[in-house]
């Protein structure tokens, strides 16, 4: 009861402080904001959904050509990477995009815009439902796997963690691709291009100017944050891990720190489309974007050298539904992401040849790489008790005191406008260490030598990070009591696997295989970093926030007094994604060895198309994923708009 008064007063409080109220406008404001909302619709966002609007119908009695259904560039799949492509190609009024996606808005669902809610959208029809093959190396469970399907992409379903990778991440793409572009220092302009960093005066240590300062994504620290994660930090410095300001910043990614996100300075999430797609950019003539489009395969003619040429692309609402067909005049773009574009690739005919055989697809193109070299991150939860009992478990109620906090907390998100437990985005704070670094894993302790998978001497391959509380199935399930939890995952796993068709039906949804933890390497990895986790919960100032007194069997205060096999054992039991799933179309020099792209995301063996999106990380960057599909998407329309205006 103290607590819910509390939490009253100080909305009360903080909303007298900022001048959002005086005693009238409390009651009158409230009323008149419901009532604004319930008589006036937001306006709604140009999208088309009527298929007719956007193609010719299949099976019409009709050859001729129409203009009306003619685009220079077609984007399959307005996620992450498609959103900020045909906002940025849109730009040159001469190119005339047309933007497919197989959702709806993201921005038009509440649980994607409040920082809180994304998990409240995995088990609906808004994300694909994506089971992997069983784990062989852990316990043979199918692990869920979320995709967003709709507009933004995973950018709308995402933990909003905005960090990009290491430096080192991209020299080793370069080198890989062969291509100085992909470098640091040049491609970390397109990081600086995509971005809006808002300082905040907690904290001055960010050099602002280093970071983007005009780009159409806002980060910052807009999100709300827990005691217990900002002494993660300080207990993260107790273990000799260096604080850093800034993940992004000069000096590469390596340290603890509170982790910036993806919110806006209205707490409400950034993705690909709110960012990209305003109203001044679908306001544009040379763009359009279709909705509830899903692309069922893409269209091949035989160009004059004779080499197979995309021209366009078939789609329609629906498995029942009719199809449509538009054309490409200059080229086809797969941004579907790491599962849907070597999946469209596959069902349109370009893969290996004996598995597009198996399954009786004509073989366009044979290239053993599409679906290959599929990698994610692999996380381990640690679950603790909160020990002042202060956690936001009454965000699924189960008293009347619930209820009323839970009230509490959707008034200051929703009609006073301060945030609140609904900004929370669940990773709150983090840390990214090596493996091998003598200072946190003393050789005395860990003299075993392992496998160095990192890019470079001073990139990470481990993550730790903090949540507010801890769940179990993906948000599923919440503990009875109240929670904090550690994570710990595999930056740079060894363990690859891959995306299969299982059949020639575009609507089927494909096979996933990660092969999570298959090799000796990940799991001895993953041990140190568990270790690690347990060992900063043992150190203040977060030892004191724990309850290490709670020794239930669920928990894990006696963890850290098992041995190397029983955590393993506990590892293999517990792995689950971490929703970074890459490298199936993988950008490289050699279509023979399982290189998909080229460095200008060409697809090997055919003219006209292209793939942008996580698909085509050469290796998994050492973080968080979303950045790096901004940056790409930023790079190719620079580049496609160069080579257009040059030709
Ligand atoms: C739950 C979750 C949490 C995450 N947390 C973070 C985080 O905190 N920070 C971070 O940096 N990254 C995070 N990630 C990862 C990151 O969001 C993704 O790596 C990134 O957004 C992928 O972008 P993309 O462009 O490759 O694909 P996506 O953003 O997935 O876009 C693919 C789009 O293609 C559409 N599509 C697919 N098939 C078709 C078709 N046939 N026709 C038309 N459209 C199609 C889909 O509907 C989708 O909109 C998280 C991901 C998830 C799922």
């Amino acid at each position: 009861m103290a607590n819910v008064i509390q939490d009253f007063l100080q909305i009360i409080r903080i909303a007298f402080e900022r001048g959002h109220l005086t005693p009238r406008s409390l009651v009158s404001g409230a009323a008149l904001a419901l009532l604004i909302r319930l008589v006036f619709k937001r306006p709604k966002p140009r999208y088309i959904s009527n298929l007719e609007q956007v193609g010719r119908r299949v099976g019409l009695n009709t050859t001729a050509r129409d203009e009306k259904w003619e685009y220079d560039i077609i984007i399959v799949g307005g996620g992450t990477s498609g959103c900020a492509l045909a906002s940025r190609l849109s730009e040159d009024p001469n190119i005339r995009v047309l933007l497919l996606e197989a959702g709806g808005s993201g921005r038009a669902l509440s649980d994607s815009r409040t920082p809180i809610g994304y998990g409240g959208l995995f088990f609906t029809k808004h994300v694909y439902p994506f089971r992997t093959e069983p784990q062989a190396a852990a316990n043979g469970k199918e692990k869920f796997w979320p995709r967003a399907k709709m507009l933004g992409g995973c950018s709308s379903i995402n933990a909003q963690m905005a960090q990009y990778g290491a430096p080192g991440d991209f020299d080793q793409w370069a080198s890989y691709a062969g291509d100085k572009s992909w470098a640091w220092s040049n491609f970390s302009r397109y990081f600086t291009k995509f971005e809006k960093y808002n300082p905040h005066p907690d904290y001055p240590l960010v050099d602002a100017t280093v970071r983007g300062s005009s780009g159409p994504v806002n980060v910052g620290y807009f999100n709300t944050v827990t005691n217990a994660s900002k002494a993660f930090v300080k207990a993260c410095v107790g273990v000799n891990i260096p604080f850093t300001p800034d993940f992004n910043g000069p000096n590469g990614t390596l340290g603890a720190s509170r982790i910036m996100t993806y919110v806006d300075k209205k707490y409400r999430r950034v993705s690909s489309e709110t960012a990209y797609l305003t109203p001044e950019v679908l306001a544009r003539k040379n763009l359009t974007v279709a909705v509830n489009a899903t692309v069922t395969r893409v269209l091949f003619e035989t160009s004059e050298a004779g080499v197979p040429r995309a021209v366009g692309v078939e789609f329609a609402n629906s498995d029942a539904r009719p199809r449509y067909q538009a054309r490409a005049e200059k080229e086809v773009i797969l941004s579907g992401g790491a599962i849907h574009s070597p999946h469209i690739l596959l069902i349109s005919g370009i893969g290996p040849a004996a598995q597009l055989e198996r399954r009786g697809i004509q073989v366009i193109r044979d290239l053993p790489g599409v679906g290959q070299n599929l990698v994610d991150h692999p996380v381990v939860d640690m679950y603790f008790k909160d020990k002042l009992n202060n956690s936001a478990k009454y965000l699924r109620p189960k008293s009347f005191w619930d209820v009323v906090k839970l009230t509490s907390a959707i008034v200051q998100y929703h009609i006073l406008g301060i945030g609140g437990p609904l900004a929370m985005n669940f990773g709150e704070s983090a840390a990214f260490i090596r493996s091998d670094d003598p200072d946190v894993f003393p050789t005395r302790y860990f003299p075993e030598k392992l496998l160095d998978s990192t890019s470079a001497k001073d990139s990470p391959d481990l993550e730790l990070f903090s949540t507010a509380f801890a769940y179990k199935e993906h948000g599923r399930v919440f503990f009875d009591v109240h929670t904090f939890a550690l994570h710990v995952y595999l930056l740079r796993p060894t363990s690859t696997g891959a995306v299969l068709l299982k059949s020639s039906n575009p609507w089927e949804l494909p096979s996933v295989n990660p092969n999570y933890i298959s090799t000796e390497e990940d799991i001895k990895k993953l041990i140190r970093g568990v270790r690690l986790c347990l060992q900063i919960a043992q150190t203040q100032p977060l030892a004191a926030l724990l309850d290490h007194e709670f020794t239930r069997a669920d928990l894990d205060h006696e963890l850290h007094l098992k041995s190397d096999v029983e955590l393993e054992a506990v590892i293999r039991e517990r792995v689950e994604t971490v929703y970074h799933p890459t490298t199936t179309c993988r950008m490289g020099p050699d279509p023979e060895k399982g290189d998909v792209v080229d460095a200008g995301l060409r697809v090997y063996g055919v003219v006209g198309l292209r793939v942008c999106d996580a698909s085509i990380f050469p290796f998994i960057v050492s973080g968080h994923t979303a950045g790096a599909c901004y940056a790409i998407a930023e790079k190719l329309a620079d580049d496609i708009k160069a080579e257009y205006s040059s030709a």
